[in-house]
């Protein structure tokens, strides 16, 4: 089966958290940490500042690692690698390719309809925030 691997960030800022919708492809609508596939050559770290800079124009600095995820998907393997970010500048993230996006508080994480491979990261993401 095909394997991807991506990486995902946890962006934090004043207690919250930035989840973002995606609006095209076969998982449109589904809620995520923003983020994307890894290039040759690239640090998962270095990976995921482009991806962050390149769909929402934001600056962040990587911070510490939260969790790697696996899931199956149907048509793919997924391998997810999350980090928690904080933005650099105190420029906010702009929506360059997604539908929509929330700050959501803890207690407001289970509010939006995430991706399935994402139902894991939350939980190890409440447990890290508790
Ligand atoms: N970025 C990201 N991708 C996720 C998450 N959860 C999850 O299942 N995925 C899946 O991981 C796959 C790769 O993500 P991607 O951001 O590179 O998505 P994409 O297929 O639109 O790639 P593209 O930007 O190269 O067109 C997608 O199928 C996406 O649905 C998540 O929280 N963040």
């Amino acid at each position: 089966m095909k394997h991807i691997e991506v990486v995902a960030g946890i962006i934090q800022s004043g207690g919250k958290i930035f989840a973002t919708q995606r609006g095209y492809g076969e998982f449109k609508d589904g809620w995520e940490f923003p983020g994307g596939k890894m290039e040759p050559g690239e640090s998962q770290k270095q990976a995921l500042a482009r991806e962050l800079k390149e769909e929402l124009a934001v600056n962040v600095n990587v911070a510490d690692f939260l969790c790697t995820v696996n899931y199956d998907y149907p048509a793919f393997h997924l391998t997810m690698h999350c980090y928690f970010c904080a933005i650099a500048d105190g420029k906010l993230p702009e929506l360059l390719e997604h539908e929509a996006a929330k700050w959501l508080s803890p207690a407001e994480l289970q509010s939006v309809d995430w991706l399935p491979a994402d139902v894991e990261v939350v939980k190890a993401l409440e447990a890290n925030l508790r």
